[in-house]
């Protein structure tokens, strides 16, 4: 494809995302490449690249664009992209040509804001704080109570790219042996600092390409959800439940954990997500574990009432520690997301702690960095539930640097992980 070909299949999904809102920019994505199978790997991950630009500088290119009179349409997104990027009028003109798989030429108006943009540039300063950070206005004092002076740092950390990182399962091989099956494939990958199973390669790779992936020795999952996993300390022989556990990206952690031995069960209430743990468990050679999909006034669980020695509960949350994979989601993030999700919470947590043996133990992760879902939470279960207690784990997985602790907090800017948060917690004897 041309640069300019590119630029036109970026508007036009820009335009995909556009119409939907609510979804997920990289589920617009998958369907708009799915349907175009003619785009090869190369220009998809192009134009997936210019798309996630103009995601991270959402708030920033709307300003912009307002400030000279404009409004932000895909094709606007895109050009303001180049400007911020220091490409002249000139530059950004040429790159909208005419043609079958082009974006066609600049408009007048697009001509007069961008023609306005580059010779009387909008005074920087004037740009409210929400706007720079390229956060939702409603959102910056929770960001600021929870990072205080670090928040630029931390948000300077999410707005970049995220790496990808891989987990060794270690019932198929070790960290060495994994490297470099991956390195025969053509993929260079480093171990990961925290993790003990961790290998870190750098930005978009399709590393489910490789055999290494195929053969199930590693699976994709980031640093900061395995040291979720550490925390939970899970071994051989333990009746482990995971709560929540979606297409079972912990779950399979878990039972690695296990060395295949005990049981686990992967509950969740979305009938797709746990069916996705199916191949995932196959693949990675698990046969510890069971689904179960929770329904409401579940008997299962009500039979199963303080049987099971650790309970990790991975709960729905807004997601806000995975910003630097998905930008989007910051400014789809609605006040009453955060207000009906930490109830929701809370109800999980109160059900599953129901399920948790006298000195069993419940794990409660999010990928958030948010107080409200996190640390408060905590504060107010340990307030409903006088029969549970903070307790430091014996976890040697976890790294020194992050021990010594009942509770974890990873960010970007800090640990160069997803933002993760962990608290243990334990039901006492008797
Ligand atoms: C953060 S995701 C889990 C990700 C998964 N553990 C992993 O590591 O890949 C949260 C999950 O909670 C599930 N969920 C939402 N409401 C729930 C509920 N009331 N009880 C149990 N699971 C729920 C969602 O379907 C979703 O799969």
């Amino acid at each position: 494809m041309t640069p300019s070909a590119r630029l036109a299949a970026a508007i036009d999904l820009l335009t995909a995302m556009d119409a939907a809102p609510r979804r997920p920019a990289d589920a617009t994505a998958n369907s708009f490449f799915r349907e175009r199978r003619f785009i090869g790997g190369g220009d998809r991950r192009a134009i997936s690249a210019i798309v996630w630009d103009v995601l991270r500088q959402w708030r920033q290119a709307e300003w912009l664009i307002t400030q000279v009179g404009g409004e932000a349409t895909p094709r606007l997104r895109v050009a303001v992209r180049q400007f911020l990027a220091g490409e002249s009028f000139g530059d950004i003109a040429q790159s909208f040509v005419e043609g079958k798989f082009a974006p066609g030429a600049l408009a007048r108006d697009e001509r007069r804001y961008l023609e306005t943009l580059a010779t009387n540039r909008p005074d920087a300063t004037s740009m409210p704080r929400a706007v720079r950070l390229e956060v939702p206005d409603w959102l910056l004092p929770h960001l600021e109570a929870t990072f205080g002076e670090t928040l630029e740092t931390e948000l300077a950390a999410m707005a970049g790219e995220a790496t990808l990182d891989l987990r060794v399962n270690t019932l198929r091989g070790d960290r060495e042996a994994a490297r470099k099956a991956l390195l025969r494939d053509g993929f260079r990958a480093e171990l990961t600092e925290l993790s003990p199973w961790g290998l870190r390669l750098s930005g978009r790779q399709p590393i489910t390409a490789s055999a290494a992936f195929k053969e199930g020795l590693v699976e994709i999952q980031d640093e900061g959800s395995q040291l979720v996993v550490a925390m939970l300390g899970a071994r051989p022989e333990m009746r482990i439940l995971d709560y929540c556990a979606g297409a079972g990206g912990k779950t399979l952690a878990i039972a690695m954990m296990m060395q295949n031995r005990g049981h686990i069960v992967a509950c969740d209430v979305s009938v797709p997500r746990l069916e996705g743990a199916v191949k995932r468990l196959r693949r990675a050679g698990i046969h510890n574990a069971e689904r179960h999909l929770l329904v409401p006034g579940d008997k299962w669980a009500k039979r199963r009432a303080k049987s099971f020695d650790r309970v990790l509960v991975d709960a729905p949350c807004t997601g806000t520690g995975t910003w630097r994979r998905n930008p989007d989601a910051r400014v789809r993030l609605e006040e009453n997301d955060l207000k009906e999700l930490t109830v929701k919470q809370a109800e999980i947590l109160d059900r599953s702690a129901a399920l948790v043996q006298p000195g069993g133990r419940l794990v409660y992760a999010t990928c958030s960095i948010l107080n409200a879902e996190n640390r408060d939470q905590i504060t107010a279960f340990l307030g409903r539930h006088p029969d549970f207690v903070s307790v430091v784990p014996d976890a040697p997985e976890v790294p020194a640097s992050l021990a010594g602790s009942s509770m974890l907090s990873l960010t970007p800017g800090r640990n160069g992980t997803d933002g993760f948060f962990a608290a243990v917690l334990e039901r006492k004897e008797g």
